[in-house]
């Protein structure tokens, strides 16, 4: 028989008492089988009460909604649930529909950086002989897997993946706190160990609209939903990170600062950059920590000192987890090296396919190369056009060798495209082919160079009209260092 609970076991009251056995839960009428309670949430182009009905057509024992919603809906013959913030009362109620979490869980927000802190506390846990994963925006990662529609999943889907997680014996799990997944309280009944604060910049103005908006958003994950025996782990290098752990501070939070700055609990002492990485020097109650991490970029080792901090956190004894960060691999497709040639120069894989991002990914890599930065890249068709000669401007500035090539020209023509490229880098090579260009950028390395690969990141096709062509930048920088160099 399907299992039911009553709307008691779900923390929610019906207007006038009426009672209901409840036998899944949906957001969307679509969703609603016989049985269901469906959540009829305000939303950005309508209010779910508009789906009332459809969803009682389809079996539907209760409605949650807020007062806009009931006063919509009128008068149902199923329990009616009023809330003041739907979303809140939903995320409890599959909270306790689903039941189970993983006993250690650690949340981290901010602009930039919560994929590659996420699967660092996954990977930390796990080098730890603990059963852990990830949640965000590559699906669910680690010791089980899983895929995730969203960064932050709504919470129905959250609590089911945290509920199959913990049967399946996982014990640890770190995720990712998209603003949006906030502001929309999908996280509300996650038990949360510690939480993280990477860095805040501007992003996403067109749902929250204002700056302060978004802020508030992301700061629900310390001003909420972080319980009081919680650790706020907290980036001090930010312009924003002081402010955060004010606020966690003001609510009796225990906080932890990381990062560069004299400050920190948990102190970036020293960097020095090489080829393939970096040695860093961490400081933590008074003991130096030399530890070695195989990851290119300074803000990387930003974001492995917030992982470790949220690790730490979380219960686990520091010593063990600098001992295990030079086993840490960046996020796939992110400043991945790809291959290293015969001579010692390094390939890296970038996702950048922004002016913004190909000038920080450039700026990233200059402390680690001795020589010349090569740089091959194009620009996606059927895609802001404006952004063309920005990158190539930012190639030109950042880079000593650029490559202009395609990358998912879709059914614009692919010439057309490099050269509005190609006027803001004159100098650049012009090579259609990608593979030929990746083969020419790898040829052009001599000892101390590196050559970056910008644009596709993880993907693995390219996109030529309406077909899809398997291309993967990574392989094809190994085949190209096979070709030239013989297969070592
Ligand atoms: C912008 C945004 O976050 N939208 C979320 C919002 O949708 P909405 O307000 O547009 O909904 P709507 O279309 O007005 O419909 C209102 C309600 O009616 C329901 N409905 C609609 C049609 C129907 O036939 N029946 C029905 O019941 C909808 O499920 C919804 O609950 O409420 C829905 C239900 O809770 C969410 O699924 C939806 O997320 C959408 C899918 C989404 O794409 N969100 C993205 C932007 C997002 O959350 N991204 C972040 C990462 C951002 C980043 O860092 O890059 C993430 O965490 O993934
Ligand atoms: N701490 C950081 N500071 C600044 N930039 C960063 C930082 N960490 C990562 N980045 C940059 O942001 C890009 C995205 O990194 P990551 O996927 O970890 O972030 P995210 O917050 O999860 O973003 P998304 O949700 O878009 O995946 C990286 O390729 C890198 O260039």
């Amino acid at each position: 028989m399907a299992r039911s609970k009553a709307l008691a076991d779900l923390g929610l009251t019906a207007r006038g008492g009426r009672e209901a056995r409840i036998c899944g839960l949906a957001v969307d009428s679509r969703d609603v089988r016989e049985g269901f309670l469906f959540a009829a949430l305000p939303g950005q182009h309508a209010h779910g009460a508009r789906f009332v009905e459809t969803a009682l057509a389809q079996g539907a024992a209760a409605i949650l909604t807020d007062a806009k919603g009931a006063a919509l809906i009128g008068a149902v013959d199923a329990a009616l649930i009023v809330a003041e913030d739907p979303r809140q009362s939903l995320a409890g109620a599959a909270a306790l529909w689903f039941g189970a979490q993983p006993g250690t869980m650690v949340a981290v927000t901010g602009t930039n950086g919560k994929t590659s802190v996420a699967t660092f506390a996954r990977q930390i846990w796990m080098r730890l002989g603990h059963a852990a994963i990830n949640i965000g925006t590559t699906g669910v990662e680690g010791a089980w897997t899983a895929p995730s529609p969203h960064t932050t999943p709504e919470p129905i889907t959250l609590h089911r993946i945290l509920a199959e997680a913990a049967q399946a014996g996982i014990t640890h799990a770190a995720m990712e706190a998209s603003s949006h997944g906030l502001d929309q309280r999908r996280l509300d009944g996650v038990h949360l160990k510690a939480a993280g604060f990477t860095n805040f910049t501007q992003d996403h103005l067109d749902y929250h609209r204002t700056f302060e908006a978004y802020y508030d958003a992301k700061m629900g994950l310390f001003d909420r939903l972080l319980p009081p025996d919680g650790v706020a782990v907290v980036n001090l290098d930010d312009a924003h990170g002081p402010d955060v752990a004010r606020r966690a501070a003001q609510r009796g939070l225990a906080t932890m600062g990381v990062g560069l700055s004299a400050r920190a609990d948990l102190r970036i002492l020293a960097r020095r950059f090489d080829a393939t990485g970096q040695e860093v020097r961490l400081e933590w109650k008074g003991a130096a920590h030399q530890v070695r991490l195989n990851l290119v970029g300074g803000f990387q080792a930003q974001n492995v000192a917030l992982a470790a901090g949220l690790v730490i956190g979380a219960g686990a004894p520091a010593r063990a987890v600098f001992e295990v960060l030079p086993d840490l691999v960046g996020v796939r497709g992110r400043m991945q090296l790809a291959a290293t040639r015969r001579n010692g120069a390094a390939i890296y894989v970038d996702y950048a396919h922004t002016p913004d991002a190909v000038a920080t990914a450039l700026q990233a890599l200059r402390p680690h190369v001795m020589g010349r930065i090569v740089v091959v890249f194009g620009a996606g068709g059927d895609r802001d056009r404006t952004k063309r000669p920005l990158m190539g401007a930012a190639a030109a500035a950042h880079a000593d060798i650029c490559f202009v090539t395609d990358d998912n020209p879709r059914s614009e023509d692919p010439a057309a495209i490099r050269a509005e490229i190609l006027a803001a880098c004159p100098d650049a090579t012009e090579v259609a082919d990608r593979a030929e260009a990746i083969l020419r950028g790898v040829d052009a390395l001599g000892p101390g160079d590196a050559l970056l690969i910008a644009g596709k990141g993880h993907e693995t096709g390219q996109v030529i009209g309406s077909d899809v062509f398997p291309f993967d930048d990574v392989e094809q920088a190994s085949v190209a260092v096979a070709a030239l160099d013989g297969v070592i």
